[in-house]
């Protein structure tokens, strides 16, 4: 029986794709769609033959996954001769109903729909992807992978606001979590490479990507996160401010005259590392700070120290930590980061070796110096891989 799942990552302009023998791991092919509804749509795929690199416009999402299935047919493998298992989308909002993958049906679409106002920029694409799937490959099990379900073991402590309890409960005010899918596969692996139980290890998972959260893990389950009702609060990010006094918001709406959404635009998309330098790109902060930029120079120190504070927080909630695990395009590839992150955490047990840390290379590893109390490791994360295997594991029940 095939275990070949077509894993989807709907952005709101983007589309990626890998397909994915849930079972060995292998890719038989991976894409990116770009610029979809700008000019310049452009598509790059990596089948069982040459890459492919198309540049044609795609107005919707529609065009965009039809395209996929083309350069499937074309430059393979054709999916018709794979024999499909399931597609696997990623949904980044489940609200608090979801705790494990389901099956999607007409119910489900709607269900994402409603909880498009808590994720306006992750779940409206999401759930056009899914519509345009459903109709193209209509004789496949498509599941719905959702960011938030690891974390519905949070506790009631870590998750409640402190506002009033009806207007909390009416409108589902509470935090949720997210990157889930990403914390799983990562801390799975930690385990497994440090010859761990799971169920006897503290750890604290920092996916630092475009989106950033950090996320405290006592016995496989999630316990406390730093994105919350949505995925802004935390962690400095690459457009997005993380945590804010949200009296800020107040005096904004007040003095500036922003509107409800600039603000949330201003936020989301034109704070964190953009709004502190004009960058959003970790690697071009580094090169500004390098020609003696004072604002990059900030907004890394910014970043590493709000990733400190964090880690202060978690180690307090677990208690101790056995690992801490960076993952993520920034948490995998940058030695400067992981460093200013960790100073001054030795009275800890929080120590790297700089050798270990400047090493290159896409492959897990350990960082930390001989003799510390808690492993720190980099662990490539592979949320793809992780949702083809959840998505298989319910097609098969
Ligand atoms: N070598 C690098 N050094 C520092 N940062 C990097 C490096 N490579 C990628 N990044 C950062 O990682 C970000 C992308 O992270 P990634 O986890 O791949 O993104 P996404 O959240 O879209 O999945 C980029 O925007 C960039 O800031
Ligand atoms: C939830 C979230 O922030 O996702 P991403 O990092 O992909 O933007
Ligand atoms: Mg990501």
């Amino acid at each position: 029986m095939s275990a070949a799942v077509l894993v989807l990552n709907c952005g709101s302009s983007s589309i990626k794709y890998q397909l994915i023998d849930a079972e060995n791991a292998h890719v038989a092919a991976r894409g990116l769609v770009e610029r979809i509804g700008e000019d310049g749509g452009h598509v790059q795929h990596q089948g069982d033959g040459e890459p492919v690199d198309l540049k044609l416009d795609l107005p919707d999402h529609d065009a965009g996954l039809k395209t996929v299935l083309d350069v499937l047919d074309q430059h393979g493998p054709p999916l018709s001769d794979v024999g499909l298992a399931a597609v696997g989308h990623r949904v980044v909002h489940g609200g608090d109903r979801f705790s494990e993958p389901v099956v999607i049906d007409d119910e489900l679409e709607q269900t994402i729909d409603q909880l498009s106002a808590l994720a306006p920029l992750h779940n409206p694409p999401n759930l056009a992807g899914i519509r345009v799937a459903r109709e193209v490959l209509p004789d496949v099990p498509h599941v719905a992978v959702f960011d938030t379900a690891f974390h519905q073991t949070l506790p009631a402590r870590a998750y409640t606001y402190a506002i009033d309890r009806d207007v909390a409960r009416q409108h589902g005010i509470r935090r949720y979590g997210f990157h889930g899918t990403s914390v799983a596969y990562v801390s799975r692996e930690t385990c497994r490479i440090l010859e761990r139980d799971p169920a006897r290890s503290n750890l604290i998972v920092l996916h630092l990507g475009n989106g950033a959260s950090i996320t405290a893990v006592r016995g496989g389950e999630s316990i406390d996160t730093s994105m919350g009702l949505t995925p802004l609060e935390g962690l400095v990010m690459g457009s997005r401010s993380g945590d804010i006094d949200p009296g800020a918001v107040f005096h904004l709406r007040r003095e500036a005259g922003m509107s409800v959404d600039e603000l949330d635009q201003f936020l989301n998309q034109r704070s964190g590392m953009l709004g502190l330098t004009g960058v959003r790109d970790m690697r071009e902060v580094h090169r500004m700070a390098t020609d003696g930029d004072m604002d990059a120079k900030l907004a890394r120190d910014v970043y590493c120290y709000r990733i400190r504070h964090y880690i202060g927080a978690y180690l307090a909630a677990l208690g101790e930590a056995h690992a801490l695990v960076f993952t993520g395009g920034v948490g995998e590839n940058d030695a400067w980061v992981r460093s200013h992150a960790l100073a001054g955490l030795q009275r800890f047990g929080i120590a790297i070796d700089h050798v270990r840390n400047a090493s290159r290379g896409g492959r897990a590893r350990l960082i930390s110096a001989d003799g510390a109390q808690t492993a720190v490791l980099v662990v490539p994360t592979n949320e793809e891989l992780e949702i083809a295997r959840q998505s298989l594991a319910v097609v098969r029940g």
